[in-house]
């Protein structure tokens, strides 16, 4: 008796989301524009607005909608938001749901902590369901977040928010040791949260890795993900990417470089940005606090602050890994009464997301790197966000004060600046950041260093890390932009280090560099090959620093001492921040083909090593291989093969996705003659039925936990390419890319 139910359900559930998706579908096509419809966003929401009826065709019938409910959402996400206990909307879903949902691209700017992960994760589940998204369809979506673990955050909304869907979803990160089971099932995914460098691993390792259906791509944090650290990354997975595409950005903080948006090739976007005319860059219920702190001060501070708050939940940030390390284990085991932590981009992937989790539910203190700085939610419970080394920008700012006060949440904040860093105080008030000055209190100042120096002689290794920490600190000044605030010759780093307990201070080869320099020629600029060196220097010790995909065993010769060998002292300081990541780029350069300018072709010798590109050329008329020397032949040659190329590349993907349109519709026609069937079946057991489209009703949420191949920009670990490509299978492609030449 209960079966034939069953099936009646069933059959009357499929013709109502049939009929669902046709509504939808029609009130999207009412939202075109040549259909006379005003593309905008929902005007403010006025008070005690009467909560209207659905009505799919008009959309300025939405003006005063403001819960989910209201919206033309399919029922499964509507439940999803319910049971998630969402229900009205924030300004920036109000503002930018109507154009996602019609499959505009989006550039939306909200302040932290607002809401702005619905805003994209609804368009994707409601797109993909339009579009009868299934298990063969394979990539409908790509999600970027900057961080593992605010990946991790994304994955866990869409999984509670896209509970009653059916797709399959993956989170793919590095810091994994299991890729090999993730390469086996990222093809059976509907949507990926990712990190660039996992995702940009699987383009380039995993066979059939397909994503020339996708419809969605979104970038969380955008502009972070559009600076010059993923740079390489991002470019190279866009060039992956179908064309054809919606794409979403959103971020707390609009930058130029997200205006940058020719590498996006966005299709006027609508830019919302609600909270631009609001008086305040940061939440309104969000008191912050800037105290001037001297340099060797800062650990008495912050140890006293932590003394006189044990019964809240703090997030301290520090500009390096070594610093968080070594204040973490130096304050541990001076006891302060509260449960301390760390978190920083080198550690083990697995106590990373540990980490984060205890933090999110016990009261503590969280020692961090800017690793944590932006989009995490920490159950929307930090007390105090505390900042004890500036923030290379007023944006680094505005998301690590971002960690607390969120969504309808109070929370406080305190900067520690340096008397010679007080020009951050300027700029921050500029930037509509409603900072209060305060002058600690000397009297309820707990010194801390006599401490710490009593535990450097008990403890050789603390000693080891309060010099790595002391070093990193002044590199970290060192190497930033903003040289009207962070001027490393203005510290005083005797006093400096005698307050981390070091007996001596440590000798800094850049800086006694920098102090010769000063002295002959009595000026600061530097001149134009050093500054460029600095730049160089900058970029990549930057991305380590504030490293979110970076981990693995930190470098033992880091610490920059003066080297007697003057030859020595360069490689040395080199070697120790930035030679790791120049090293992998080297490793990328000779294992990724991938991203090669198109009709770059790999060459290589008897003996099976590669050539550098275009060292020798074919010589088309005689089949053998001569140097072409001369520039121009060799610049003709290359612009001709690269065009060949080029065209035979868009005839195959035009090939391949006729294929796989033909493919999807034979399996869909399929499908549905099965249902058909086995609806009139009425003896069929509910095994057979379930089987009628097998994966449809399988819902896979693939967390795959484990795996250190994430590209690793510092230690060299998991660099990408590393053993995917045999080289048989090179020299093969290499042959059958100079086959082509030839025939062409
Ligand atoms: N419509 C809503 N109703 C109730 N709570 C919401 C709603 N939208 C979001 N939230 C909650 O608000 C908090 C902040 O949301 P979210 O993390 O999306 O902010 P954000 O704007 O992305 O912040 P950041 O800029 O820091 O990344 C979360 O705890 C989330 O659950």
């Amino acid at each position: 008796m209960r079966r034939p139910k069953s099936k009646d359900f069933r059959k009357q559930q499929r013709i109502s989301e049939e009929s669902e998706i046709e509504l939808l579908k029609s009130w999207i096509e009412s939202q075109k524009p040549e259909s006379g419809s005003n593309p905008m966003s929902l005007p403010p929401l006025p008070k005690n607005a009467p909560v209207g009826r659905v009505d799919d065709t008009a959309f300025s019938r939405y003006a005063g909608v403001g819960r989910f409910e209201q919206l033309p959402l399919s029922k499964k996400t509507k439940d999803g938001l319910r049971a998630a206990k969402f229900v009205s909307m924030t300004e920036i879903q109000r503002a930018s749901l109507p154009h996602a949902l019609c499959g505009r691209d989006i550039l939306g700017a909200a302040k932290t902590g607002s809401g702005k992960t619905l805003a994209f994760i609804i368009p994707v589940l409601e797109t993909l369901y339009r579009e009868r998204w299934g298990p063969e369809d394979g990539v409908g979506s790509i999600i970027i977040s900057p961080t593992r673990e605010l990946a991790g955050q994304l994955f866990d909304v869409l999984k509670s928010v896209g509970k009653f869907h059916n797709f399959s979803a993956g989170l793919l990160i590095g810091g994994r040791k299991d890729v090999d089971m993730e390469k086996e099932r990222v093809n059976e995914l509907n949507i990926l949260i990712c990190t660039p460098g996992r995702l940009l691993q699987h383009m380039d390792e995993t066979p059939n890795f397909e994503c020339s259906q996708m419809q969605v791509l979104v970038l969380d944090e955008a502009d972070r993900i559009l600076d010059s650290g993923f740079k390489k990354e991002l470019n190279a997975i866009i060039s992956q990417l179908p064309k054809r595409r919606q794409t979403l950005l959103f971020s707390a903080t609009q930058t130029k470089s997200i205006q940058d948006l020719a590498r996006l090739s966005l299709k006027d976007p609508e830019y919302l940005s609600v909270h631009e005319e609001s008086v305040t860059a940061t939440p309104t219920l969000l008191k912050q606090i800037v105290m001037e702190v001297a340099l060797d001060q800062k650990l008495n501070m912050l140890w006293s602050f932590i003394k006189t708050h044990l019964q809240s939940k703090i997030l301290v940030f520090l500009s390096s890994c070594k610093q968080v390390k070594f204040v973490f284990e130096a304050f541990k085991k001076l006891h302060p009464g509260i449960p301390l932590k760390c978190l920083h981009g080198r550690m083990k992937q697995e106590r990373r997301m540990a980490i984060y989790s205890e933090f999110c539910e016990k009261r503590s203190v969280l020692f961090s790197t800017d690793v944590a700085a932006r989009g995490l939610d920490f159950n929307k419970a930090v007390d105090w966000v505390v900042q004890v080394d500036c923030p290379e920008n007023v944006a680094s700012y505005i998301h690590r004060v971002g960690r607390t006060a969120r969504y309808k949440s109070v929370g406080k904040s305190v900067l520690f600046l340096l008397p010679s860093e007080m020009q951050m105080f300027e700029k921050l008030k500029a930037a509509k950041v409603p900072v209060h000055f305060n002058k600690p209190k000397k009297e309820l100042v707990q010194p801390v260093s006599t401490l710490l120096a009593s535990l450097l002689v008990k403890y050789p290794d603390l000693q080891h890390r309060a010099q790595r920490a002391f070093v990193t600190y002044l590199r970290s000044i060192h190497i930033q932009k903003d040289k009207e605030i962070f001027d490393v010759m203005k510290l005083p780093i005797d006093e400096y280090s005698a307050s981390l307990g070091l007996p001596m201070t440590p000798k800094i080869r850049f800086l006694n560099q920098k102090i010769k320099s000063k002295g002959a020629l009595a000026k600061t600029i530097l001149d134009e090959p050093q500054h460029q060196k600095e730049e160089n220097e900058l970029k990549i010790s930057q991305k380590k620093l504030d490293s979110s995909d970076s981990e693995g065993e930190e470098t033992e010769n880091d610490l920059l001492l003066a080297a007697d060998n003057p030859k020595e002292e360069g490689k040395a300081s080199e070697d120790a921040e930035i030679m790791p990541a120049t090293r992998i780029l080297k490793k990328k350069k000779l294992k990724i083909n991938v991203h090669r300018p198109l009709g770059t072709r790999v060459v290589f010798d008897d003996e099976g090593h590669t050539l550098p590109p275009l060292a020798r050329i074919a010589d088309t008329q005689s089949g053998k291989e001569s140097l072409l020397l001369d520039p121009e032949q060799k610049a003709e040659y290359y612009r001709k093969m690269r065009e060949d190329l080029k065209k035979a590349d868009k005839e195959d993907k035009l090939l391949e996705r006729q294929r796989r349109r033909e493919k999807r519709i034979k399996q869909k026609m399929k499908w549905k003659e099965g249902n058909m069937d086995e609806d009139d079946d009425v003896s069929g057991s509910e095994s057979d039925k379930a089987t009628a489209r097998p994966n449809k009703k399988s819902k896979v949420y693939f967390d795959s936990d484990s795996d250190d191949g994430e590209r690793n920009e510092v230690t060299g670990k998991g660099a990408i390419g590393a053993g995917s490509v045999s080289l048989e299978e090179q020299e093969a492609l290499a042959l059958k890319l100079l086959n082509s030449m030839h025939s062409s």
